[in-house]
């Protein structure tokens, strides 16, 4: 048999290397490459193991005839192009905790250097200038550090920024309040926060809801004197806003270790007093480069040679037995579980997973797996089934499983439940022949719908006329409807719409869908 062939295309720790060759891999590390020399070399590979540089797009993709697993040593996936990949059937996988603890550790790395203008002084005085009276700095104790993000790395940093004797208040809309005591952190709103920080460090993906989460407008309501560190992704954080900010003294200090474009070879940023940075080191050191090399090449090895699947971000962890009959019901438990995770703004304690009928009859933990996947990932682009049960536990998310082998109005159903502070919300879904995901209830009202791409969720008061409006609005805003589906508890009563789309609703589009009469919620979706 011929051994699956692996490249190494980014600087990687020796390990991986190794453990490719010792688990029946060939096994080349050549690092640095153009996209195009790239794209003329990846046909020859089964595998791709990278970091950040490389960036895998669509072209380098269609390039890749042999590519079967792309594993990211480390966590942000944002330089794989997922769907692509996931349409040309090859697994994406990363290594979701093995640089954890080291990013923490340089986020408060990053803090004290700000509190104590530690690079100047160093470069000051190694210039002869021994400036003792050039700098005064700012205790951490007692201070309050704005933690936005308080998944994997924001509670490390929680925790050694108490231990430094901080208060920590924390912004994440999926953190529940269980979760913050046990952490020790204070939840509050974002605009809580950004009053009451003295420091604000930013742990969170970048998504379309993170993207400028420090925006102009939000730097305005801080604290005159805020200090900012940033170790997650550049985009966080408006770079133009922030020089403004600083000029002006409002923000008395930045360190980032990310920015919008990267490698940032030039920035506005750049000189400014109190602004301090680091390319992008924040899982550079030796303990999380071995963790991350070793857990890499052992799952890429282990997806190559024995066909097992771990910390796929698109694909589920299955036993070739079981995989054909559980495929449709993981697609369908992971889009009801997306469903209610875009539908939820408010914490959840609380999450139900209830099959009935044929779907009883199934292992049901790929099936909680993939609800919780859809769940999560709405606000974490790197959870996937296999992290996502164990998230969930961190989150103090308690997850419930109900069995019924008995069939009630469909042969079989899968009904996900949340509990709220607004009471227990579901959604249930069959499947059609078998095969085909199908949304069957939606909030207590009954509804047909197949949950796929660009999608909009409206309530409105039923009444004469509304549908009319509705498609008016689209029409003339240049946005094809696919599907309509129409709900009601009784007629002239609460009505849910869901409508698929051929492109993204705009956010002045939800809006003006806002102000039609009988209208109480409109929102957009998206599934995969
Ligand atoms: N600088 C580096 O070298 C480096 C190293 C590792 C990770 N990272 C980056 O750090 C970030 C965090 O990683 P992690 O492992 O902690 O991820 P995680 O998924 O464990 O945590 C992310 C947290 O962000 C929260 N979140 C999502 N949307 C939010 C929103 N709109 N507002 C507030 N919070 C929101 C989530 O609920 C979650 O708790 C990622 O972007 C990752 O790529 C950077
Ligand atoms: O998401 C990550 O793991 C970090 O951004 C680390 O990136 P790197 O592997 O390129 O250092």
């Amino acid at each position: 048999m011929t051994k699956p062939k692996v490249l190494i295309s980014d600087k990687m720790d020796p390990n991986a290397a190794r453990i490719f060759a010792e688990m029946g891999c060939d096994v080349d590390v050549i690092t640095g490459e153009t996209p195009e020399q790239l794209i003329a070399r990846i046909g020859e590979y089964d595998g791709l193991a990278i970091r950040s540089s490389t960036k895998v797009t669509k072209e380098i993709l269609a390039a890749a005839k042999n590519l079967k697993v792309i594993g990211r040593a480390g966590i942000g996936v944002d330089n794989v192009d997922i769907p692509a990949a996931s349409a040309q059937g090859v697994v994406v996988m990363n290594t979701p905790f093995g640089n954890s603890i080291t990013t923490a550790e340089h986020a408060i790395a990053m803090m004290f250097a700000l509190a104590r203008q530690i690079p100047e002084a160093n470069a000051q005085t190694q210039a002869g200038l021994w400036p003792k009276n050039g700098f005064m700095g700012v205790e951490v104790t007692g201070k309050t550090l704005g933690l936005i993000g308080a998944g994997n790395i924001g509670s490390i940093v929680a925790s050694r920024a108490l231990g430094l004797r901080m208060k920590v208040v924390a912004f994440d809309p999926f953190l529940s309040p269980e979760r913050a005591i046990e952490l020790g952190v204070e939840k509050a709103d974002l605009d809580t926060l950004l009053a009451k920080a003295d420091f604000i460090t930013l742990h969170t993906p970048l998504t379309d809801q993170t993207r400028n989460i420090l925006s102009r407008e939000n730097l305005a309501k801080t604290k005159k004197g805020l200090r900012i560190v940033n170790c997650a992704r550049g985009g966080l954080i408006d770079e133009a806003a922030l020089k403004e900010a600083m000029d002006s003294g409002q923000v008395a200090g930045a360190a980032l270790d990310v920015f919008q474009t990267e490698p940032a070879k030039e920035s506005p940023l750049f000189g400014t007093p109190n602004f301090i940075c680091t390319p992008h080191l924040g899982a550079s050191t030796t303990e999380a480069q071995v963790n991350v090399a070793l857990q890499v090449a052992e799952q890429m090895a282990d997806f190559l040679v024995n066909g097992g699947v771990t910390n796929a971000l698109n694909m589920p962890s299955l036993s070739a037995e079981e995989a054909p009959k559980l495929k449709p019901y993981m697609a369908l438990a992971e889009r009801l579980g997306s469903l209610v995770g875009q539908l939820t703004r408010d914490a959840v304690p609380r999450i139900s997973i209830h099959v009935e009928g044929a779907a009883a009859e199934l292992n049901q933990k790929p099936i909680t797996a993939a609800v919780l996947a859809g769940f999560l990932r709405v606000s974490s682009d790197t959870v996937n089934m296999v992290n996502a049960p164990f998230l969930a536990k961190e989150r103090g998310l308690e997850v419930r499983e109900v069995k019924t082998e008995r069939e009630g109005d469909y042969h079989t159903l899968v009904r996900v439940s949340v509990k709220t502070d607004a009471g227990e919300r579901s959604v249930a879904g069959t499947l059609f022949n078998n095969v085909e995901p199908r949304l069957v209830e939606l909030f207590a009202i009954k509804v047909e719908a197949d949950l796929s791409g660009d999608m909009m969720y409206i309530v409105n008061q039923d009444a004469p006329g509304f549908i009319g409006r509705i498609g008016t609005l689209l029409g003339e805003n240049g946005i094809n409807i696919g599907t309509f589906n129409l709900g009601r508890h009784a007629a002239g009563g609460e009505a849910v719409l869901l409508l698929s789309v051929d492109s993204p609703v705009p956010e002045n589009v939800l809006q003006a869908a806002c102000q039609l009469p009988g209208v109480k919620t409109v929102k957009a979706l998206k599934f995969a």
